[in-house]
């Protein structure tokens, strides 16, 4: 069958989580890291392109995004989803708001929704409010986030600042109604001159009656919650098979290891769960490598002996005092990067001495690792935890990797991933 729904997700972990979400609800879907340059795998129904472009400038966002619209249009895509962070993460000058409208104007649409609610991992979205857990978004940890600090929780006052289209609302009274009530809303809404709608959502129900009012919707912008009601259409309008298991993954056998680089207060939690079970744990000191030590070599050293016997984690994982301060001494940029490089160095480290299968926590880290070992895309499998499935590597000699997003996964998700792999 031919492929129906063409993804842009704006960092490497949140593609991740849709193209997981795409497969739980019953589309073979694979994920390219940035625009391919090799043909895609047979038999999919849905491709995510990872770009790394939630935080770059505006205008390099829109080209990228623009570029990895053209290549979903030419491979024949029928629908089009443009997915960010759950969290909404951008600031006034984007890039939420200028890569959609750049989208909207290349598929010459005058309508699109807008929602980031992912219920499954407590974001939830009323009256235009996004929740984190049972906070705002502006009282939750996202109020100090380095990059796209969120101190507004008012989603319809957020995208406004950052579109000169206008914004308005499908709040959660009209959900209520079902899809018909929602297209009803959308029409009264364009006459209103609204082309860019947030719409509320506080549970799977919900996404699953938004996404059958979106069945024509040209392009649809999300975070990956939305992805699990849009399937349905395919499958009603006979364009999507039925009764196969789209999460089907071939999974290489070899050694297992954790590699984390993020710092989020749910990866901390997995990291000190594992240490108080008693597994083995490394600590890479960004200072130390930034001392020049071989910080690397030592890593590589102390695992090698230990990977028989089953996942030892290299961390670099910290609490925010620590990692404050080395940026104070580093500064923000170059202690991240020192961290990522030497993270990366490690993963390639540990294929050469046959890990194949492996944990990576954080989006940055993600990125960083996925590039040095040369991925050009994944098959992605069963979810572990909402928002991170097991995925193994396109091309000859694949890996089984599960991308984490910081905040994402269960406390015990550095031990329990492993038990889905056959
Ligand atoms: N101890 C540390 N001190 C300073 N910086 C660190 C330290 N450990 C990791 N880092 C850096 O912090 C950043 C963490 O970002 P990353 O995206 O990997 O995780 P995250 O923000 O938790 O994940 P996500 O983006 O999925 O929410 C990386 O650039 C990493 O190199
Ligand atoms: O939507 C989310 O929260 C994640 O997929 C993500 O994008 C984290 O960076």
């Amino acid at each position: 069958m031919a492929l129906l729904l063409g993804c842009i997700a704006d960092d490497f972990t949140g593609a991740t989580d849709l193209a997981g979400m795409l497969v739980r609800a019953g589309m073979r879907t694979v994920q390219m890291i940035g625009v391919p340059q090799t043909p895609l795998p047979g038999d999919v129904d849905a491709v995510v392109i990872a770009l790394k472009s939630r935080t770059i400038p505006a205008q390099e966002a829109i080209e990228e995004s623009l570029a990895a619209l053209t290549w979903l249009q030419n491979a024949g895509c029928r629908q089009f989803y443009f997915k960010y962070c759950s969290t909404f993460d951008s600031t006034d000058a984007g890039n939420i708001g200028p890569v959609t409208d750049a989208l909207m104007r290349a598929l010459n649409t005058d309508f699109t929704i807008a929602c980031p609610a992912f219920p499954e991992n407590k974001r939830t979205i009323f009256k235009a409010y996004l929740f984190v857990g049972d906070v705002l978004l502006n009282e939750s940890g996202m109020r100090d986030h380095p990059l796209t600090p969120m101190t507004d929780a008012n989603l319809v006052r957020v995208l406004q600042r950052q579109t000169s289209r206008k914004v308005g609302l499908i709040s959660h009274d009209v959900i209520a109604g079902g899809s018909g009530a929602i297209n009803g809303h959308i029409a009264a809404l364009k006459r209103d001159g609204v082309e860019i709608a947030i719409v509320d959502a506080v549970s799977n129900q919900d996404l699953m009656i938004i996404g059958e009012a979106l069945a024509d919707m040209p392009l649809v912008t999300a975070g990956s919650g939305i992805a699990l009601g849009l399937p349905q259409n395919f499958r009603k309008a006979g364009l999507l098979k039925t009764g196969e298991a789209a999460d089907a993954l071939q999974v290489p056998q070899g050694l297992r290891a954790i590699v984390s680089g993020s710092c989020s207060v749910a990866t901390n939690a997995q990291v000190a769960h594992f240490i108080e079970a008693g597994r083995p744990a490394f600590s890479i000191d960004p200072l130390r490598l930034a001392a020049g030590e071989d910080v690397v070599g030592t890593a590589l050293a102390w695992a090698t002996p230990l990977l028989q016997e089953g996942p030892p984690l290299i961390y670099a994982t910290a609490k925010p005092e620590s990692v404050k301060a080395a940026q104070a001494k580093l500064g923000v940029e170059r202690a991240g990067t020192i961290v990522e490089e030497a993270l990366a160095s490690i993963a390639r480290g540990l294929v050469e001495r046959g890990v194949r299968q492996f944990l990576v926590a954080g989006g940055e880290t993600s990125g960083a690792v996925v590039k040095a070992l040369g991925v050009t895309g994944l098959h992605i499998g069963p979810q572990i935890d909402p928002g991170v499935p097991w995925t193994t590597t396109l091309g000859e000699k694949p890996l089984a990797l599960a991308l984490k997003s910081g905040n994402f996964g269960s406390v015990d998700f550095f031990t329990k991933a492993w038990s889905l792999l056959p």
